[in-house]
């Protein structure tokens, strides 16, 4: 259950709310219980009395007060339940909000490197299907065997008013059935809500990969394949429902059989107590029919306790802590700590705006040294040009310097602090990182540059989009720079894309510029041309330009090569 505790917690500020809202739910069910307990008992005193009458008895029935009752409980009934449903809607609510909130700065507190590497489905699982298990982890799982333990109660008293011990023997059997049945449902639970909880996972990360990558399996005619994949871990996820439900239906099915069996004794009991004039005929019938009443407020244990498993299997997947587990421990963000241990944290002096690595090591995938020893000083206001092969490490430097990466042995310094030292937040805001994958946001162009910089004024977007060649794109568009670029930025082209991607970085007025291959994608004369709108955006700032050639790149101070773990001067 320690996984349920963060969320429970949770619920803490709302514990007013939710005792109200079981109360709420208790004042149905008593009321439902009473319902039919005192129709059978009124039924059976006027017919009782009708008889005796009839047989020129004198007999005596006062009406008005079961009457009232019986309308009374029906009327509170029905209020209860409908303020019942809305109270606790209302809290449901609440807590949804609080919980998607929390899950998503959770998410969004991983590293870069870590969020890159889990699946958007997996992502969008998360934000989802897990939360709507753990919103229902009060209303379907810890309120009905709370509700359902009070209606025993109830029900034993009015069972006493017939007999104690009549009483006593049903609400041991009632409470002990209960417990069992909702335990049973909780431990059967555990492995078919796990298994069906990662089976949910894989069939919503495999569609969206399927979604997104239609295009490509279109070309290369694998549609048909990659659709079997979907269509049989839809299957694995259908199979777990349908156990899910069976065991549920099975869980209902030994409850009722319980539930019957008891009131077919508390029934003849009952007739034998009336025969013994113990008790009259119409508490006789009232006994059994007050044990039929918990059919409502018992039936829900068999799910609330699956309810319960479900939950604590999403509890576990939204555990970032073992999401962070999974990936390499070098995937971090600057301030999470000492990482390795074996670098020194002493802050050496430095001037503003320099970079320096110093012997950095790093190894990657399977542990090959992407980085040896490499070491490297770039100067305030100074461009360095980094070149190399593909796989050979350029982009393992960028997100080291953006702190995304941590190095095996020695240690990345800007302005002389080491970057995992520095605060995430501040000196993400001194960095400008072109990133060589080109995430754009489904919504305008404006929309996509001003996540740089939500205040940037119409004129100065227009101003930079003149600088990157791309006015006469956005003048062509229906609603210039309001223009939706659709999802994930699929309606403008991989050239334009990078050049609003690069757009984005120059809004940001960052001291420290780190540019991954700039220039992809673009042909020759709006490569040259963006080129040089770089290099001018770039003075004054102390930059690392990315790129597989020299002509991948701007002109800048010193150009260098990256081969084999290490720098060399062209
Ligand atoms: N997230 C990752 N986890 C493990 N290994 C990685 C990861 N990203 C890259 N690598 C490995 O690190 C090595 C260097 O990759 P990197 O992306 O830094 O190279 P690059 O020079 O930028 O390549 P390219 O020019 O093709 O983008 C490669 O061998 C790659 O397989």
């Amino acid at each position: 259950m320690n996984e349920l505790r963060p969320y429970l917690s949770m619920m803490r500020p709302y514990r007013g709310r939710l005792l109200i809202g079981a109360a709420l739910m208790l004042v149905t069910a008593a009321s439902g219980i009473g319902l039919l307990a005192l129709s059978g008992w009124f039924i059976t005193a006027t017919a009782v009395t009708g008889a005796l009458l009839a047989a020129g008895v004198a007999a005596r029935l006062d009406i008005y007060v079961p009457g009232g009752g019986i309308r009374t409980f029906a009327v509170t009934r029905t209020v209860a339940r409908y303020f019942e449903r809305v109270f606790n809607h209302d809290v449901v609510l609440r807590l949804l909000r609080d919980l998607r909130g929390q899950t998503f700065s959770r998410l969004a507190n991983l590293s870069p490197g870590v969020l890159g590497q889990l699946r958007s489905g997996e992502l969008l699982n998360r934000l989802t299907t897990d939360i709507d298990r753990l919103d229902g982890l009060y209303l379907r799982g810890l309120a009905p065997p709370l509700v359902a333990g009070l209606a025993i109660l109830i029900t034993v008293a009015l069972l006493a008013i017939g007999s104690i011990a009549v009483a006593l023997t049903a609400g041991l059997i009632l409470m002990t059935a209960g417990a069992l049945i909702g335990v049973r449902a909780w431990f059967s639970g555990q492995a078919l809500t796990r298994r069906l909880a990662s089976a949910n996972a894989n069939l919503r990360a495999q569609l969206v990969d399927h979604l997104r990558g239609l295009t490509e399996l279109k070309a290369f005619g694998s549609v048909g394949y990659h659709r079997k994949r979907v269509d049989g871990l839809d299957e694995e996820e259908r199979a777990g429902e349908e156990r899910l439900a069976i065991e549920i239906a099975t869980g209902e099915a030994i409850l009722h059989g319980t539930l019957q069996l008891v009131a077919v004794g508390v029934l003849l009991t009952a007739l034998s107590l009336f025969a013994a004039d113990r008790i009259s005929g119409a508490v006789a019938v009232m006994m059994p029919l007050a044990i039929l009443a918990l059919l409502e407020p018992l039936g829900v244990l068999p799910g609330s306790g699956l309810h319960l498993a479900r939950a604590r299997a999403s509890a576990k997947r939204l555990d970032t802590r073992s999401t962070d587990g999974t990936y390499s421990s070098q995937e971090t963000h600057p301030g999470d700590g000492d990482g390795d241990g074996s670098q020194s944290t002493e802050v050496t002096p430095g001037q503003a705006g320099d970079i320096r690595f110093e012997s950095v090591t790093v190894r990657r995938g399977a542990g090959a040294k992407v980085l040896d020893e490499l070491s490297l000083t770039v100067g305030e206001g100074e461009h360095v040009g980094i070149i190399g092969a593909s796989g050979c490490g350029k982009s393992s430097l960028a997100n080291l310097l953006a702190g995304w990466l941590v190095p095996d042995s020695g240690q990345v310094l800007v302005e002389g602090k080491p970057v995992k030292k520095q605060d995430f937040a501040s000196h993400l805001a001194r960095l400008g990182y072109l990133t060589q994958q080109t995430d754009l946001f489904s919504g305008t162009i404006a929309g996509n540059l001003r996540v740089a910089c939500a205040e940037a004024s119409d004129a100065r977007l227009w101003s930079l989009i003149e600088v990157l060649a791309l006015d006469e794109f956005v003048a062509s568009c229906p609603d210039g720079i309001n223009t939706w670029i659709g999802e994930s930025g699929l309606e403008v082209s991989g050239g334009q894309a990078r050049r609003l991607a690069l757009g984005r970085v120059m809004l940001r007025d960052a001291p420290i510029v780190v540019l991954d291959e700039p220039l992809s994608g673009l042909d020759e004369a709006t490569a040259a041309q963006v080129s040089s709108a770089i290099e001018r955006w770039l003075t004054g700032r102390t930059a690392i330009v990315l790129g597989h050639e020299p002509s991948a790149i701007p002109s800048v101070d010193r150009l260098l090569q990256l081969r084999t773990g290490r720098l060399a001067r062209i």
